[in-house]
């Protein structure tokens, strides 16, 4: 069993515990009543390269990074260091997140907040909209097309925006015949779970200059961005370089100032 398929069969055995307790009729009364979700290609498109910052406390890949005992005030410093976007990592099992994170970055910002999960069922997306996100993950990799397409359809009818996530050139195929507008390239291998920023570089021009391109995993520094800016990347998704640096505030700081520096390369939109 792959390191996806392992963690998509804990997520499956989890959900089957929630969708007992709160049916998804119910679930999605409860989801209609929320506040309406934030504009978040708004909050992406403003200027320069935005910074996605993750609550991410532990991973697969490198085990405990970081405690996060007050996901809400990590959040707060994010907004307050300039993050265009928090993402939340609601998966318990290897990440250590939950729904409770969730709530918890929502009360405290007013800026979009992703639910990044391993999402495979339509619950799961009115799910991260009761709890308060705008934006949802979609791994390629862990999705017939059907249901890609049908879990992106999902997240945009209820007015969030998809991020959806591809490793190689036929699941940027899958994303793009599935309609996704922001694609989110994962420099990790999710077989390996070595990073591999090239990635990026080559997936990147095979994609439209239209859809807005994430460059996932591996940022360290504002070298890392300024290096996936300069390969055609809109933002970056960063967690282990915030959590794990004893400053994510700081380092968030450095990432903003290179990402809105006049010498970083950057799409002309
Ligand atoms: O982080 C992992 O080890 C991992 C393993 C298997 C599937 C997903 C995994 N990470 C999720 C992510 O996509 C990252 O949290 C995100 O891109 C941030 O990466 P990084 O800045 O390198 O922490």
């Amino acid at each position: 069993m792959s390191v996806l398929e392992d963690i998509v069969a804990g997520v499956r055995e989890d959900l089957a515990v929630r969708e007992s307790a709160l049916p998804f009729d119910e679930l999605k009364a409860r989801a209609a009543k929320a506040p309406a979700p934030r504009d978040v290609m708004a909050a992406l498109r403003e200027s320069g390269i935005g910074v996605i910052a993750e609550v991410k406390r532990r991973s697969p890949s490198k085990g405990d990074l970081a405690p996060i005992a007050d996901p809400a005030s990590l959040a707060k410093d994010y907004e307050d260091g300039g993050a265009r976007v928090i993402s939340v990592l609601t998966e318990q099992r290897r990440f250590g997140g939950s729904l409770a994170d969730l709530d918890a970055v929502r009360a405290a910002v007013d800026i979009p907040v992703l639910r990044k999960d391993f999402i495979v069922s339509p619950y799961q997306v009115h799910e991260a909209r009761l709890h308060g996100a705008d934006m949802v993950l979609l791994i390629v990799a862990a999705l017939e097309q059907n249901a890609l397409a049908a879990l992106l359809d999902r997240v945009e009818s209820l007015g969030m925006t998809a991020l959806v996530e591809i490793h190689n050139a036929e699941e940027a195929d899958r994303a793009l015949e599935a309609g996704a507008q922001v694609i989110g390239v994962n420099a990790r291998n999710l077989h390996t779970l070595e990073v591999d920023r090239d990635v990026f570089s080559r997936l990147a021009p095979g994609l439209p200059f239209e859809v807005f391109k994430v460059a996932e995993s591996g940022v360290r520094g504002p070298g890392d961005l300024m290096s996936y800016a300069g390969q055609g990347a809109d933002a970056v998704l960063v967690g282990e370089g915030l959590v794990a640096s004893g400053d994510p505030k700081g380092a968030l700081v450095k990432l903003v100032t290179a990402g809105s520096h006049p010498a970083c390369p950057r799409p002309s939109r």
